[in-house]
């Protein structure tokens, strides 16, 4: 149902499965006696953050951020705004951020300086890299896919919301964007 509004694919459901495994047991040896924080990004975040966790067979903690700058477009805001600050402690924690995407890299260094500032050693993990697309100096430590400067949904990635769901990454065919917010 969903699969008729995308216009390809460009990473399937297998290869995400068996790159978060690599990237999970990569975390796993390198975090196994520091306890980390790993530190999901609402929204998007949650479907690799599950799969990620998963595959990491060490005693860890799960909490959440919420920060947007994207509303309900394509385009950045370019105002990186903190919605839901994290409830646990972090001031000498080991924090892994994990994304689904950086993109203009705002998010993330907004996401960095600030945990770093409460007193926090920072590392990112990010499913999908896009250079071309960045603004700002700020890389992951960790990454699943580079992609080129395309508009991805998927995986935790949406538009306007929707195909947070589909279980690969993909691109939209062009009328999907002058869709009516109610005809979903
Ligand atoms: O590198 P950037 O250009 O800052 O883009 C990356 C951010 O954009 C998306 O979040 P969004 O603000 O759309 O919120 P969401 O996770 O709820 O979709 C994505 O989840 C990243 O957090
Ligand atoms: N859905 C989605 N959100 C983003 N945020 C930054 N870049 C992207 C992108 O390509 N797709």
């Amino acid at each position: 149902m969903l699969e008729k509004d995308i216009k390809k694919i460009l990473i399937s459901e297998e290869e995400i499965q068996s790159k978060t495994l690599e990237l999970g047991k990569i975390l796993a040896d390198e975090y196994k006696d520091k306890n980390p924080l790993l530190l999901g990004i609402l929204r998007g975040s949650v479907p690799f953050l599950a799969e990620l966790v998963k595959r990491m067979d060490i005693p860890l903690e799960m909490d959440f951020m919420t920060v947007s700058s994207y509303h309900g477009g394509t385009e950045s805001s370019g105002e990186v705004k903190l919605l839901l600050d994290v409830a646990t402690p972090v001031t000498g924690r080991e924090i892994i951020i994990v994304e689904d995407i950086i993109d203009t890299g705002r998010t993330l260094k907004y996401l960095k300086e600030l945990l770093e500032h409460r007193g926090a050693t920072v590392k990112i993990v990010t499913l999908l890299d896009k250079p071309e697309g960045r603004v700002v100096e700020i890389d992951a430590d960790y990454t699943g896919f580079t992609i080129p400067n395309e508009f991805v949904v998927g995986f935790g990635l949406d538009f306007d919301n929707h195909y947070r769901n589909l279980p690969y990454v993909g691109v939209l065919k062009e009328e999907v964007y002058s869709k009516q917010k109610n005809s979903y």
